[in-house]
């Protein structure tokens, strides 16, 4: 499958926080989740997405080009999608029209028109004066009419109600159904993932610790429950993060199928969800008590 976006041993730093090494890929055609904690590195990685940060060492490409030589032919393609939209905050729809339409070759009018009508957005208002989710719904009009093939969007749910997020997800789905466009999203909320993601890329303390089908993700994380007198060096390689209480040992991995060869019956394995996966991989690799 094709990769949209490809990082190659990425590392960004500032003072007391960097993003380690990163390889990060998204995927053609597919909803690719971004969760981590608050501070884990969401934010910058778009940013380097979007060559707004540049890396220190390593190599950002979007749609196989570097932002280098073909900044312009990628930000084209690209619909970069948030709810603070300064610069068009005392304008109306139609001057948005106006203003964005001729800063990109592929802007389809009647298309942006037919958003608006479908997203069903006031012409005749300020967009400051609306709501968060209109906002983004305004953004997301915008990269549709430019016919952008790559939405990237930094928590584009957060604050919504329960109503306008659902139906902003069906939007997004919507959008990836022909195979051809794909989108990258931050979010803090686990249950999005679950309604829509194809893919999960996990990130914690600016490390990449897994990006991988929410399938896979199902089928081969678990979590495993069993006595301290199991443990050792080739058993622990299996596990995230271990947490021990007396002579009982918590530990959930991402090798189900190895956990069950070495450690058969002597072990509980339990189905996690990503909220889970996300609590107890929090520890990262440390083994604590
Ligand atoms: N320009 C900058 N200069 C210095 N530090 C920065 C800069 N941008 C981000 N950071 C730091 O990098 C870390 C990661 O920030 P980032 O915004 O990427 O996290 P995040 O995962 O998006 O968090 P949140 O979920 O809270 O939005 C934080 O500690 C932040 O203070």
């Amino acid at each position: 499958m094709k990769n949209i976006v490809a990082f190659k041993n990425v590392t960004k730093s500032f003072n007391g926080f960097a993003i380690k090494n990163m390889n990060l890929t998204i995927k053609k055609g597919e909803i690719t989740g971004f969760i981590g904690a608050n501070g884990a590195g969401k934010s910058t990685t778009i940013k380097l997405i979007m060559n707004l940060l540049q890396p220190d060492t390593g190599e950002v490409t979007v749609f196989g080009q570097q932002y280098a030589h073909h900044e312009k032919a990628i930000k084209e393609r690209i619909g970069f999608v948030y709810d603070n939209n300064i610069f068009y905050k005392d304008l109306h729809i139609k001057d948005i029209r106006r203003i964005v339409a001729p800063a990109y070759q592929s802007w389809d009018n009647e298309l942006f028109n037919q958003y608006i009508k479908l997203f069903e957005l006031p012409t005749n208002k300020a967009v400051q004066t609306f709501s968060k989710g209109m906002q983004m719904k305004v953004s997301l009009a915008m990269a549709l009419s430019h016919k952008a093939e790559f939405i990237l969007m930094d928590e584009p749910t957060a604050g919504l109600d329960p109503v306008f997020r659902r139906e902003l997800l069906d939007i997004l789905q919507e959008i990836v159904s022909d195979g051809e466009r794909s989108i990258f999203f931050s979010t803090h909320i686990t249950s999005d993932l679950e309604r829509i993601a194809d893919r999960v890329a996990f990130i914690q303390k600016g490390e990449l610790l897994f990006t991988d089908t929410k399938a896979n993700i199902m089928q081969n994380y678990a979590l495993v429950k069993g006595s301290t007198s199991l443990l050792n060096d080739e058993v622990n390689t299996c596990f995230i993060s271990i947490r021990q209480q007396g002579n009982h040992f918590e530990a959930l991995t991402g090798h189900t199928e190895k956990v069950a060869q070495l450690l058969g019956h002597q072990v509980q394995l339990e189905k996690v969800s990503l909220e889970d996966i996300i609590f107890y991989a929090k520890g990262g690799k440390a083994l604590y008590v």
